[in-house]
């Protein structure tokens, strides 16, 4: 039996399978979230996340700056809160002149060209250690929402760029939308953690944090009443259906690698922009592996985040976006 059709022959050189690579990742889809913590001149190594380090304003400035220069052009930013600022409310979060606020300020003078997109939820600045407001033993949707609405106020009166809810309460992108407008903050954009699941692989983020739920009877243990079960697909889809009805500018799926279903099927039903989140816990693994000398890390590194572009993600939130630029730079 002679084979007509043999698939090897496009795979013959690197160059002939470079001609036909349909997924190629680059810089342009890297997105770095950084760690920030109060105080001058110093940075804390993250344990269970090798080469990430908690940094204070001014050395944040910096890696923002060498981050820029490798060709990353966006960060994500998160806030270490200090134990007595925290509350039940986490109206620290809309101080003006708080940590957020000020780092956001400091990089968008630093490097103007930098796309500052801040983390709206309140976990960090809850006591309890929930994205949401408690009442009565229960996180309340609608009261946190105008908590947030007043977060990303906040933020775009700093200079953020899009404002990034990761809290999963329902109608809220809505409610940021109506607030953003209504101050003036017409091109602010909103990416919404749209399908966000509630996941053993935040470990590591919520230990960098400190923001884990704290161990109290009087509160929910977990954050199944608001995060999706990650039993279940097609919820993702009216999940994500319904922050683009509500005015999302890009809509994000997070974690990444075990979700990649999930980001394929999105992609086939929606036109905007998806963002996925490679999140701690998968950062991570490979990390581990790589420091017994399981895995190629760099190899792992491109393979990895080229994947989760082939499933349908334009931009990646990723700790590795750093060393993936300097790979990538070659
Ligand atoms: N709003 C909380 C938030 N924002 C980003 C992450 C996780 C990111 C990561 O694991 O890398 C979490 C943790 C959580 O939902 O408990
Ligand atoms: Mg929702």
């Amino acid at each position: 039996m002679m084979i007509y059709s043999r698939n090897r022959r496009l795979r013959v050189s690197a160059a002939i399978r470079s001609l036909v690579q349909e997924t190629v990742l680059s810089t342009n889809d890297l997105v770095m979230p950084v760690f920030v913590m109060e105080g001058q001149n110093k940075q804390e190594a993250i344990a269970s996340m090798p080469g990430i380090f908690r940094r204070t304003l001014d050395l944040t400035v910096q890696e923002c700056r060498e981050l820029y220069s490798l060709g990353v052009k966006g960060v994500n930013l998160y806030m270490k809160v200090s134990e007595n600022l925290k509350d039940n409310t986490g109206k620290e979060s809309w101080n003006d002149s708080g940590l957020m606020q000020d780092t956001i300020k400091a990089i968008k003078d630093a490097v103007p060209g930098m796309v500052v997109m801040p983390d709206v939820a309140l976990d960090p600045y809850s006591i309890y250690g929930h994205d949401g407001i408690i009442t009565n033993g229960k996180v309340d949707n609608d009261a946190t929402n105008e908590a947030l609405t007043k977060m990303a106020v906040s933020h775009a009166k700093a200079g953020a760029d899009i404002v990034a809810p990761s809290d999963m309460m329902d109608g809220r992108v809505a409610a940021i939308r109506t607030g953003l407008e209504e101050s003036g903050f017409t091109d602010v954009g909103i990416l919404s953690y749209s399908a966000k699941y509630a996941s053993s692989f935040y470990g590591p983020f919520r230990s960098a944090l400190d923001s884990a739920p704290v161990d109290s009877q009087e509160i929910p243990q977990d954050k199944k009443t608001y995060q999706m079960d990650f039993h279940n697909s097609r919820e993702a889809i009216d999940e994500v259906l319904k922050d683009v009805a509500e005015g999302a500018d890009i809509i994000m799926i997070k974690p990444g690698m075990p979700y990649l279903d999930i980001v394929a099927k999105v992609r086939e039903t929606i036109d905007l922009p998806i963002a996925v989140y490679n999140v701690s816990g998968e950062y991570a693994m490979l990390k581990a592996a790589a420091q017994n000398g399981w895995l190629d890390n760099d190899k792992a590194v491109i393979e990895s985040l080229t994947c989760i572009k082939r499933a349908g993600a334009d931009m990646i939130f990723t700790y590795a976006a750093k060393e993936a630029a300097i790979l990538l730079n070659g």
